[in-house]
């Protein structure tokens, strides 16, 4: 035990020795990777009920894509960092236990399509609750709606063995996928949240202790519970706003002759809005920023405040606004058809630099497009055939599994994905695109060649010197581009 001095107060923490996780994701996988790398001395097992997803961390290929981390696993696997399905054995080994299962928008009964699932943090709970012979500090990492830690410590506590305590933690996670090592390295600031006790102050000092290995003290923020659940929800609603904002922006500049990037450019440069996520796009994806606004939306509607319900909701339908606004803008730039077309689609992932697909902007694109009976030929760099056609297959989407296939083909290469096409699609913002070999695929495309940069990254002025017809999110169109008005069109 250690003393340490929280406002003002001295308290004891413990420091750890063991610790163990619940769900080896893109959270827990790479989170616990950098603390074993940052804290030597503590032995960390990640687990997972998946035996695929554990002998992929056990492997050369790790189960995710994320820069900078296949080095650091390497560096303190079977030293201090262990992966394992052993999630009982791991459990009533560790002092303190991360929680970081999926807690996905439900899809069935109460909250259908906006409640968060907690079926898995429920599981979990009782999991512990049963196998624990000592006390232990249980930290609640996935994505939560407010009030998940009490109803946590309610399920441990009505199960717990004589002589075991619990304290649980909210300790949300703020990493961005494709950027996960940099963002846990150099956090903004860790959020911690317990009870407001001794033994509650106690225990978000010994969590403080294994951050403060490697993050300021002042960047470890602490606060109760509540605040720090719905501080996560907040942020991730703050974040997306910002992109519709910009997004809805881009609808008036397609109109206007305004250019989305000056107009951002612009509002950026206030110091008090800044200029980070004011970036349009096709539209946001990822397998939390829905998530956690229609569970925010959620909240509100089960608090009675349906203002603010509506005001949120309001974030996720401009979202969908604009993946259906690219589409049609698509179908109109190629004079009112896509039917039997062949078109290029140009990156998979929700954005650059991870391999993970959940919400991706392009599934929505490509379902409009393969409704209409366009031919996509899909490239990207990390994305499997498997998953690609496991997302534009999902009943959830698609009605005719069977036409989805005849219509769609994967493509390990772009300069063969473009060729004899009638357009290219661009869904996602990687770097490799930036630098192809344009004349070449414009060469090897039927003309009129289109171009449909759904990421703002191409050099627009260089490609219609080439020859293409470019259309692109923000920007008025081109007059030969535009065979229908958009506004009557885009309404239907
Ligand atoms: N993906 C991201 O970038 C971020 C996600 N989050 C939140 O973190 C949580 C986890 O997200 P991801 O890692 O993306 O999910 P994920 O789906 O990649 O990983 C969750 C893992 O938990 C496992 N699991 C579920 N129940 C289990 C149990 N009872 N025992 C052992 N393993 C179990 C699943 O098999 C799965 O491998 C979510 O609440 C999410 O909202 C927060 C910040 C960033
Ligand atoms: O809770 C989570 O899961 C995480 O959600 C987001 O991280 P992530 O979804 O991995 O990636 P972002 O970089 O936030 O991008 C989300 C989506 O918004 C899009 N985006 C982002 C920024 C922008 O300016 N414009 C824009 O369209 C991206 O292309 C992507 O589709 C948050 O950035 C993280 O802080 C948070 O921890």
């Amino acid at each position: 035990m250690r003393l340490a001095k929280i406002n003002g107060d001295f308290c004891l923490y413990m420091t750890l020795s063991r610790i163990c996780c619940i769900g080896a994701g893109y959270v827990g996988g790479p989170t616990c990777t950098i603390i074993a790398d940052k804290c030597p001395d503590v032995t960390v097992t990640v687990t997972d009920l998946s035996q695929d997803r554990i002998n992929q961390w056990n492997s050369d290929d790790l189960p995710i894509y994320e820069p900078g981390l296949d080095e650091i696993v390497r560096r303190r696997r079977n030293k201090n960092l262990f992966f394992s399905t052993d999630v009982k054995k791991a459990v009533i080994e560790a002092e303190l236990i991360f929680i970081c299962v999926n807690t996905p928008t439900k899809n069935y009964g109460l909250g259908k399509g906006r409640a968060a699932d907690l079926k898995y943090v429920e599981a979990a709970a009782r999991m512990i609750a049963e196998v624990a012979n000592q006390s232990k500090i249980v930290v609640e990492k996935s994505t939560v709606p407010v009030k998940a830690a009490e109803s946590i410590s309610n399920i441990l506590k009505a199960n717990q063995r004589r002589g075991v305590q619990y304290q649980v933690l909210s300790n949300p996670e703020f990493l961005a996928e494709g950027t996960a090592v940099n963002d846990l390295l150099n956090p903004d600031r860790v959020l911690i949240g317990g009870e407001q006790t001794k033994e509650g102050r106690e225990a978000v000092e010994s969590l403080c202790w294994i951050y403060s290995h490697w993050v300021p003290r002042e960047n470890i923020i602490t606060m109760n519970t509540w605040s720090s659940e719905l501080s996560k929800l907040a942020a991730n609603a703050f974040l997306a706003q910002r992109i519709s904002s910009i997004n809805a922006m881009s609808a008036i500049c397609e109109m206007t002759g305004a250019d989305v990037t000056e107009v951002a450019h612009a509002v950026g440069t206030d110091t008090r809005i800044g200029n980070k996520f004011l970036k349009a796009s096709v539209g946001f994806g990822g397998s939390c920023f829905q998530k956690d606004v229609l569970n925010m939306v959620y909240l509100c509607e089960c608090l009675n405040l349906p203002e603010v319900a509506a005001y949120w909701q309001q974030v996720i339908n401009i979202n969908e606004y604009q993946k259906r606004r690219f589409a049609n803008r698509i179908i109109e730039s190629l004079f009112n058809t896509v039917t039997n077309k062949k078109l290029a689609v140009f990156g998979f992932s929700f954005k650059k630099d991870t391999g993970d697909t959940r919400e991706s902007a392009a599934i929505y694109v490509c379902k409009y497009l393969t409704d209409e009976g366009a031919n996509l030929r899909i490239y990207d760099p990390k994305v499997t055939d498997k998953k690609i056609f496991s997302e534009l297959t999902n009943p959830l989407m698609c009605e005719d599994p069977e036409r989805v296939k005849e219509l769609v083909t994967t493509y390990p290469d772009p300069y063969e994905a473009a060729n004899g096409t009638h357009a290219l699609v661009i869904c996602t913002e990687w770097d490799q695109f930036t630098t192809l070999d344009y004349s070449r695929i414009y060469q090897k495309m039927l003309k009129p060649a289109f171009i449909f940069d759904g990421r703002l990254i191409l050099d627009h002025e260089a490609l219609m010197k080439i020859g293409f017809q470019v259309v692109t999110i923000g920007k008025k169109l081109q007059r030969s581009n535009v065979h229908r008005s958009f506004s009557t069109s885009s309404q239907s």
